[in-house]
């Protein structure tokens, strides 16, 4: 921390000392120089607004089972009260902001210097319900977190055809029309929430990581557009390493999508 803040020291002298700051500009140039910084600030509420927005609360995009599945979880988050005595949660909603991981052990600390300019982009992108609309709920009891996750029009990956074999003739014939084809998620994509979800559940239950490894099994394609459940459990903590284990299904669970394990590390940079 002290050595961060020697660095943002050191920085803002070596700002100050730059010729540019020393030398009176033209009229014009200042003027121009005026102009892009007030630009520039104003695009700047989006980006570092003070005031984080939580993205894993219920909007317009959300269609019936992802609404369903939420306060199916949700309701579980309550303080139940038994007798005098608060009970503690069962399960926690992990609230997901685009620049902080606040919810991370000791990210509360961090995140005000080390991760004020940080922008996680499946939390960035405007439209809602476009790309990664998803929340996720951590039990650390059960040592186990899960994720409901709707994929967006925005993170189209193959395109499949819903014709059986002995169909062909008439397939060929209506190839042309949308209608006879499904659009599947992108594969990177669901990587990319595998991670996001392994991740948080070991940044919950440990310190800051990274992820060191990453293997994915895709079993079955999730169309475009469904939601899906995300499942991961902890598997092992040994030193310094945390696996964890992650399956991707339907939400009745009935249909495997694809499954992983990550191993994640604790930084030494960020204090393992
Ligand atoms: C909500 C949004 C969240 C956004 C964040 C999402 C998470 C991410 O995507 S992070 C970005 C992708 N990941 C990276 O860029 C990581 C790049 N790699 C690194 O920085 C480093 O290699 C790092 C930190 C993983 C490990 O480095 P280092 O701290 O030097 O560890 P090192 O001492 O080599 O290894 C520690 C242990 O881990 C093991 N290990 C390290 N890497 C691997 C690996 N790839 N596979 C298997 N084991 C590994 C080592 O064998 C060692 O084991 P042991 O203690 O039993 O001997």
């Amino acid at each position: 921390m002290a050595r961060t803040l020697c660095r943002i020291f050191k920085g803002c002298q070596s700002i100050c000392s730059l010729p540019l700051m020393k030398t009176r500009l033209h009229p014009s140039a200042s003027v121009l120089l005026r102009t892009v910084c007030v630009r520039r600030m104003l695009t700047l509420p989006f980006r570092f607004s003070p005031k984080a927005q939580d993205f894993s609360l219920p909007n317009s995009s959300w269609g019936a089972e992802m609404r369903q599945l939420y306060e199916h979880y949700n309701s579980q988050c309550e303080e139940e009260m038994k007798g005098e005595e608060k009970q503690d949660w069962a399960w926690k909603r992990v609230p997901s902001y685009n620049r902080t991981l606040k919810h991370a052990t000791g990210g509360v600390y961090l995140s005000k210097i080390y991760q004020s300019k940080a922008r996680f982009f499946t939390r960035n992108i405007k439209e809602p319900g476009a790309a990664f609309e998803y929340v996720l709920f951590v039990s650390k009891d059960e040592q186990k977190c899960v994720c409901i996750f709707q994929a967006g029009h925005l993170l189209e990956g193959p395109q499949g055809s819903l014709i059986l074999k002995n169909h062909a003739t008439a397939f060929f014939r209506r190839v042309q029309e949308e209608k006879y084809w499904i659009r599947y998620v992108h594969g990177g994509a669901i990587a990319t929430m595998i991670d996001t979800v392994t991740v948080t559940h070991a940044s919950v239950l440990t310190l800051l990581i990274m992820t060191a490894n990453l293997n994915i099994n895709y079993r079955r394609p999730i169309p475009l557009g469904s939601t899906v459940l995300i499942d991961s459990s902890l598997n092992k903590t040994e030193g310094r390493k945390v696996l964890i284990s992650c399956k991707v299904t339907s939400t009745d669970g009935s249909k495997l999508h694809t499954e992983a394990t990550a191993l994640f590390v604790v930084s030494r940079l960020l204090g393992g």
